[in-house]
């Protein structure tokens, strides 16, 4: 028998990665629409890795892109590869890449999370600490907060036993010795992206079958994977159907 979700956490199947790419640009597009229609303005906190850039590069194609005003939106990352500016393995230079540069964002609304070469230096815990100031001078809640799911249950820069994972008395942590390269990061603490009023979670392949399993199987958050303790007031879990070919019943 198939678990019930918990309240406000619900799992959406499309094919393949690449429909599951669309169809979430899609989702996200009206998601910000609305925002904006609600309350003016709208932030998306964005991902790096493979889904994550699907995504964007999905709603670079979209001709729906334009139901977005771009000039309205702010736009923050849920982690970085602490790297110099403009590095090409950086979390930011990929979304720009894929979308940011091709849609008529306001600069001052843009808050990529500090660079190893930038004003605090190669110092990974100002940076954290800079970027907390940051995000504590913005207003609100996040609209849209994007996770991508890694292979081991990670999500932003948060890994499995990992003490930044358990940190509880911050928005932003620097992440050191991080089991996938690079080693140094920054990443939202858990606290900040449950209060987000959407998180959405996208896996797509084979690869992330094992992860999606752990996180929505019976052990859920007691399995320690840190996709499991991801609970906002509405967590949405987007996948396709090889990363979902492990969820309890499938
Ligand atoms: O390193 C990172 O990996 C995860 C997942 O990436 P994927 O390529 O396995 O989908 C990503 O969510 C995170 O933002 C990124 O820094």
């Amino acid at each position: 028998m198939t678990p019930t979700p918990p309240p406000g956490l619900s799992v959406v199947i499309h094919r393949d990665k690449e429909l599951l790419a669309h169809a979430a640009a899609a989702r996200l597009v009206t998601a910000l629409a609305d925002a904006q229609a609600a309350g003016g303005a709208a932030s998306v906190v964005l991902t790096g890795g493979r889904n994550g850039n699907g995504l964007l590069a999905a709603l670079a194609a979209s001709p729906a892109r334009d139901a977005v005003d771009w000039g309205r939106l702010d736009v923050w990352w849920g982690d970085e590869r602490f790297l110099p500016h403009g590095h090409q393995d950086r979390n930011d230079t990929q979304a720009r890449a894929a979308l940011l540069d091709a849609v008529p964002l306001d600069p001052e609304r843009v808050h990529p999370m500090p660079a190893s070469d930038g004003r605090f230096g190669d110092d990974p815990e100002a940076a954290a600490a800079g970027y907390a100031e940051e995000l504590a001078a913005a207003a609100g809640p996040f609209d849209v907060l994007l996770l991508g799911v890694g292979p081991d249950t990670h999500v932003a820069s948060l890994f499995p036993g990992h003490a930044a994972t358990g940190v509880r008395d911050r928005t932003v942590v620097a992440v050191r010795e991080a089991p996938k390269p690079p080693p140094t990061r920054l990443s939202l603490t858990l606290p900040v992206i449950n209060s987000a009023r959407e998180v959405w979670l996208l896996a797509a392949c084979e690869d992330k079958a094992e992860a999606v399993g752990t996180a929505l199987g019976p052990e859920g958050r007691a399995s320690g994977a840190p996709a499991a303790a991801v609970a906002a007031e509405r967590t949405l879990w987007l996948l396709d159907e090889a990363a979902a070919a492990r969820l309890p019943g499938a």
